[in-house]
């Protein structure tokens, strides 16, 4: 198999489109922008004129989507208010979290909110139930790590599938279809690790299935130089590759797996594949979310929602332009809900 690593000079390229993109963020530019990718809060009457009679699934992104984009990756915590809108969104649709972090973190950052009492909680919770939260599914890694409902046919169709029992003691369905490269991503967390240790401002997380590594904190001149560590590190692993999202390299194995087929997976372990009377609405902010609209958009089968402040292209339909949007928009949802079944 064929090293898919972009060579550090793309690296590079892409970082600086990053502040171009940001340059761009001009309200003129903006509103022209959505012409083509209107407000989902503008055309709330319009989409669930089209959900009507029909079941809505709902897949949301974390970062940057449900919690603002920080500095610290550790801080990323969902407002109390954001969470408590997932969680009633969860009770009237099923919901499912897709995100590049590991599923643990995930589950964790959903649970607890901000500031001192988040971080007590942060490692309580390791030992505790998912309080109050458990109508909500999750993929984290990507979509390489999901916990879904158990259903036959989709064991059927992916043998890799493992029926587990999770904490609450509840069965659920575990897919991993990259678990055979967890040694080769904890050996690449290590030395990733160690080659960038001296670029102040660099961090590298362990995502179980995918390492990321953050260069928002590192001062601009040093951006070519984290592109150069992260390549020479996976020159020797032709297996894995680079993907680039906000201010931070991706690193993940090379398998025919993503975001999208993530959703295609869930739909199939909630029975909600195939049927002309559900509705898929996957809300994101980042480059790996556009594999996840892309499969909505191509069988025309739901709406994808892009999360930005910024003119960009996308597969998605509509558009949010920040997390209180969106949460806007799960209110919406729930009101809508609530009042179509009085
Ligand atoms: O799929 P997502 O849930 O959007 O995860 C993608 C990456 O998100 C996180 O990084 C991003 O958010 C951080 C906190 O706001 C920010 O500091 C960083 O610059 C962003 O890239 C997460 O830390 C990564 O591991 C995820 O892969």
């Amino acid at each position: 198999m064929k090293s898919s690593s972009p060579p550090p000079k793309s690296i590079v390229k892409d970082v600086n489109n990053e502040i171009a993109s940001s340059d761009a963020d001009a309200a003129a530019a903006y509103f022209t922008w959505m012409v083509k990718y209107p407000s989902a809060l503008s055309s709330f009457e319009q989409i669930t004129n089209y959900a009507a009679g029909k079941r809505i699934a709902l897949f949301l992104d974390y970062d940057g989507t449900l919690s603002p984009i920080v500095d610290n990756p550790d801080c990323a915590f969902m407002s109390g208010a954001m969470r408590t809108a997932v969680q009633k969104v969860a009770k009237y649709f099923p919901t499912a979290i897709i995100s590049g972090r590991s599923r643990d973190k995930t589950m964790t950052n959903i649970a607890v909110g901000c500031g001192f009492l988040s971080f007590f909680l942060h490692y309580l919770f390791r030992y505790m139930s998912l309080s109050g939260l458990t109508e909500l599914y999750y993929a984290g890694s990507h979509g390489m790590d999901i916990i879904g409902p158990v259903r036959q046919s989709i064991s059927d169709n992916h043998p890799g599938c493992l029926r587990s029992t999770e904490k609450q003691g509840n069965e659920v369905n575990l897919f991993q279809p990259a678990h055979e490269f967890l040694p080769m991503i904890d050996e690449v967390f290590g030395s990733l690790v160690e080659t960038t240790k001296d670029i102040r401002g660099t961090k590298v997380e362990n995502n179980k299935f995918c390492v990321s590594v953050h260069y928002r904190n590192v001062d601009e001149k040093s951006w070519k130089m984290v592109g150069q560590c992260v390549h020479d590190v996976l020159k020797d692993y032709p297996h894995l590759r680079l993907t680039h999202g906000r201010k931070v390299l991706e690193v993940r194995p090379v398998i025919n797996w993503d975001k999208g087929k993530a959703v295609t997976f869930l739909l199939e372990s909630l029975g909600l594949s195939d049927s002309e009377d559900v509705l898929p609405i996957y809300v994101g902010d980042d480059r790996t979310d556009e594999d996840a609209f892309k499969v909505l958009r191509e069988g025309n089968r739901g709406y994808g929602i892009l999360v930005s402040s910024a003119p960009k292209e996308s597969n998605a339909i509509y558009s949010l332009r920040d997390p209180s949007e969106v949460m806007k928009f799960l209110k919406s949802l729930v009101i809508w809900k609530k009042s179509s079944t009085l």
